[in-house]
């Protein structure tokens, strides 16, 4: 369902089932209701909430209590309110000397939560001096989201669809020019964020016109059902790993050179120089099998390729299920984050930076019952987008092995079969050496 909102003028309301309109509080009504008919003719899970936001003595009774407003001081007014697929989002207009960490502390937020008897509340500040509160009842992320029947041939690869958002629309990272963190506990999903990204890029892989290095240091166990997909897989030793990650460091060397001679930024692939895409699967796993030099080797090599390999269309997606600095130094060197669920609230600060948890990444207290749910962050914006990422079970990874691997051979049989007429064939004319069925 889209969230966009349909104004409701002069006091008559869309069905309650239909969440979708507007509210323009202080606008005029001819036939004035009571905030008591407003509440009868909202969802029942919202009944409470919009008695208190539609009443400005409630409100303003709620804001006293919380700490938000008082007698003296004045209190925040709220402009309007909107049905939204997850509940309501309420536009309020802060007082004077209210900063954001006033709305976003959790403390008042989990209050509020309780005064307006719903289970969620989440703030942010769509421009200065205004607050936007997300009222959620309802998570439009809790089924799973089904990977699309047919994928596009002419995959953006600034614009990879890997999920819908909660507000229903198709969720994109970019995978070119960039390099991306995903970060989610045990079970969290990190495997579906995999497979989404080859799911869409399965056209291009086939073409030839992006190559995927995988890096599975667990013994091939997440990756290897999709090992067809991919032009090199490391899985077995660490001196493996390096040398899969010093291919890619020869491939951008050799691009970096190209560049500078031709007084080119980025390189553009193409189907003799495709993009690079370096998929990394726990890494920190590394730490229980490799020496102390290998481990070293590692972090210079891939230092190196975060640095420097973005301008040369080598990118490199990282999994881990820690957060914590010794298993991922370089946070700030991938563009794109994504936060799975997490296991502490500290945690959602080392994927998404200071403050994040107040911009509403709320990834430990995504439930474990939605795998596949998380946040998506990207270098310049500081808007974090909730998705649920598309479950991709082992039926679809075989589809999309069949579809994609770019190393299908056709055998030409040998023989000259010119003579060969099907209507007179006779299996048994195959003798002994015949097909034996398993
Ligand atoms: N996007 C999704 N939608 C629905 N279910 C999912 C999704 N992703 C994962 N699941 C379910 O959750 C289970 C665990 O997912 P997954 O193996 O991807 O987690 P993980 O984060 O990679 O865990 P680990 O770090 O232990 O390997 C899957 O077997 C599947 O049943």
């Amino acid at each position: 369902m889209s969230t966009t909102s349909l104004l409701v003028s002069c006091g008559s309301i869309a069905a309650a089932g239909v969440m979708a309109y507007w509210r323009q509080l202080g606008a005029p009504r001819l036939r004035p209701m009571t905030a008591e008919q407003f509440a009868a003719q909202a969802p029942p899970e919202l009944r409470t909430a919009v008695f208190v936001i539609e009443d400005r003595a409630q409100t303003n009774l709620m804001f006293g209590a919380l700490g938000l407003g008082a007698n003296d001081d004045g209190f925040p007014r709220v402009d309007a309110y909107y049905y939204v697929d997850h509940g309501l989002s309420v536009d309020v207009q802060m007082l004077g000397g209210q900063s954001i960490n006033d709305w976003t502390n959790e403390a008042t937020l989990d209050a509020m939560s309780h005064y307006l008897g719903v289970e969620q509340v989440t703030a942010r500040s769509p421009e200065p001096g205004f607050i936007r509160l997300e009222v959620r009842v309802f998570d439009t992320l809790a089924a799973s989201a089904a990977l699309p029947s047919s994928v596009p041939n002419d995959v953006d690869l600034r614009a990879v669809p890997v999920g819908i958002t909660e507000t229903g629309e198709i969720a994109t990272i970019p995978i070119l020019g960039t390099h991306g963190l995903c970060v989610g506990a045990t079970g969290s999903g990190k495997g579906s964020v995999a497979y989404s990204i080859l799911a869409a890029l399965g056209p291009l892989i086939r073409d030839g016109l992006v190559d995927v290095y995988c890096i599975d240091p667990k013994g091939g166990i997440e990756f290897g059902p999709a090992k067809d997909l991919f032009v090199k897989f490391a899985y077995q030793t660490a001196e493996d790993i390096l040398v899969v990650l010093k291919e890619a460091i020869a491939v951008m060397r050799q691009r970096q050179a190209k560049l500078l001679a031709a007084g080119l930024r980025k390189h553009t692939p193409t189907k003799d120089e495709p993009l690079i895409l370096i998929l990394l699967d726990e890494a920190a796993a590394l730490a229980s099998y490799a020496d102390r030099e290998v481990r070293t080797a590692f972090e210079e090599l891939n230092g190196l390729l975060l640095t420097q390999a973005r301008a040369t269309a080598v990118s490199m997606f990282a999994f881990v299920q820690d957060p914590s600095k010794e298993n991922m130094p370089q946070r700030q060197l991938y563009p794109v984050r994504i936060g799975l669920r997490l296991t502490e609230p500290t945690q959602v600060a080392m994927v998404f930076g200071a403050g994040a948890r107040e911009r509403g990444a709320h990834c430990d207290k995504i439930s474990d019952t939605t795998p596949g749910v998380g946040y998506i962050e990207q270098d310049g914006s500081t808007a974090l987008t909730r998705v649920r990422f598309y479950w991709v079970d082992d039926n679809d990874i075989a589809a999309m092995v069949r579809a994609y691997a770019p190393r299908h051979e056709i055998v030409i049989p040998a023989d000259d079969f010119d003579d060969f007429d099907p209507s007179t064939f006779d299996p048994d004319d195959l003798g002994d050496e015949g097909p034996v069925a398993a």
